[in-house]
């Protein structure tokens, strides 16, 4: 047999999300985001703990986009067409990704912004 049980459960896993990437833009450009900021904590030499809540964030809000994506699919599978329910609870679901996005871009201000400061 292929596998045992847990690989197999990581390759759905795996699966799921570059299913979220293949047809979630707002995703690639958080997956780019990533980059950027990972970037500039190596630029920046970013402390340990500075370290800690970078990744956090940014692990927030790409839980939060991944968890967008299978709620607006399960609507879509559960009721394809126009309701004002599927409406409510997608928007809610976007709303779950607005306050990530923003708790992170917060926090990315406190990080950088003293260090972009010093150096001009
Ligand atoms: N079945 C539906 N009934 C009513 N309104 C809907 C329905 N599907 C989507 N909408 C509205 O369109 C918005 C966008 O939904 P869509 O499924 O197109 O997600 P998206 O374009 O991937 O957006 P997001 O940026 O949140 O990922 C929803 O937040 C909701 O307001």
């Amino acid at each position: 047999m292929k596998g045992n049980k847990r690989s197999i459960g990581f390759t759905h896993a795996w699966n799921g999300i570059k299913e979220v990437a293949r047809t979630e833009r707002n995703f690639r450009i958080h997956l780019l985001a990533t980059l950027l900021v990972f970037a500039a904590g190596i630029v920046f030499k970013l402390t340990v703990t500075e370290w800690l809540i970078i990744v956090l964030a940014v692990g927030l809000v790409l839980v939060a986009e991944i968890t967008n994506t299978a709620i607006e699919k399960m609507m879509d599978y559960l009721k394809p067409g126009l309701h004002p329910s599927a409406k409510v609870i997608k928007d809610i679901a976007a709303g779950a990704v607005l306050v990530a996005a923003v708790t992170s871009l917060i926090l990315g201000i406190l990080i950088f912004l003293p260090k972009l400061y010093s150096i001009f």
